[in-house]
């Protein structure tokens, strides 16, 4: 397996001086492409900043962050946005969408701006993830009527037009009533299992139970780590066990 994601010695701090606030403390990890990774831990404990970290969105402070065999911090601002606008897919909590514009036309957005694409390739892909996602007939819907999880789906099909190498998720499903967060968490799975890297952040072990490794985080360091086998709609309930029994040990 190749490696997509290694960070080495990264370490981030926010502030200075007094106000001085060590956030990651020297986390060393390698995600290799095709893994489908949770990142857990008490809230503060970091996860999102070391997924800023991984992603480029933020610098880090010391250590170096080598993404498709790109090292982050020797890309040009430019480089940097076009490696992430081509080879990785946000999910966040609730998707950014445009109010003034209808669903189609937010999910090609930011595909739009890449000018070697032609309008007519882009939205025929896009139609192809709306129909994957469940949302297909709502092409022309205004996003104000849209419900929590079709908004999800609409940002989903964002994240995934420019066929990224690694979907980055932060709580992805932590808006969501349950069945719509199944739902959601069903796709990300057959996103993952088609190929996709994915990593998400989240504080729900029913979501973690279904990836394949933890990375259980606790005061800016990575506390432990588990595999889990490639869930496949079997023994859920065993697998939330082994991820609270962790969490338990931890005190997360
Ligand atoms: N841009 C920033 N400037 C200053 N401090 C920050 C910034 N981003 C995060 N922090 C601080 O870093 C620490 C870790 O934040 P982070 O969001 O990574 O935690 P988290 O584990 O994702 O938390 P949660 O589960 O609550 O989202 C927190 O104390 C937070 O206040």
């Amino acid at each position: 397996m190749k490696n997509i994601i290694t960070a080495q010695n990264i370490i981030k701090k926010f502030g200075v001086g007094d106000e001085e606030q060590v956030v990651l403390r020297d986390i060393s990890l390698t995600i290799q492409a095709g893994e489908f990774v949770a990142i857990m831990g008490p809230s503060g404990s970091g996860k999102s900043t070391l997924m800023h970290a991984l992603s480029g969105m933020d610098k880090v402070t010391e250590g170096q962050v080598t993404f498709d065999g790109k090292v982050l911090a020797l890309l040009k601002e430019n480089e940097l946005a076009d490696l992430r606008r081509n080879k990785m897919g946000f999910i966040f909590q609730q998707p950014t969408l445009l109010k003034n514009i209808n669903v189609l036309d937010n999910i090609i957005l930011p595909a739009m701006r890449d000018k070697r694409k032609h309008r007519s390739t882009i939205i025929k892909k896009a139609q192809e993830l709306m129909e994957r996602t469940g949302i297909s007939g709502l092409e022309k819907r205004d996003i104000t009527q849209m419900s929590g999880g079709q908004l999800q789906r609409a940002g989903i099909c964002r994240a995934l037009l420019s066929n990224p190498k690694v979907i980055f998720g932060d709580e992805p499903t932590g808006a969501l009533n349950s069945k719509s967060a199944k739902e959601i968490m069903n796709i990300i799975t057959q996103i993952n299992q088609n190929g996709t890297t994915v990593m998400l952040v989240t504080h729900d072990a029913q979501v973690a139970a279904k990836t394949e490794r933890i990375l259980f985080m606790r005061d800016g360091q990575i506390a432990t780590e588990m595999t889990l086998p490639r869930y496949n709609g079997q023994d859920l309930h065993e697998r939330i066990d082994k991820v609270t029994a962790i969490m338990k040990e931890l005190g997360i």
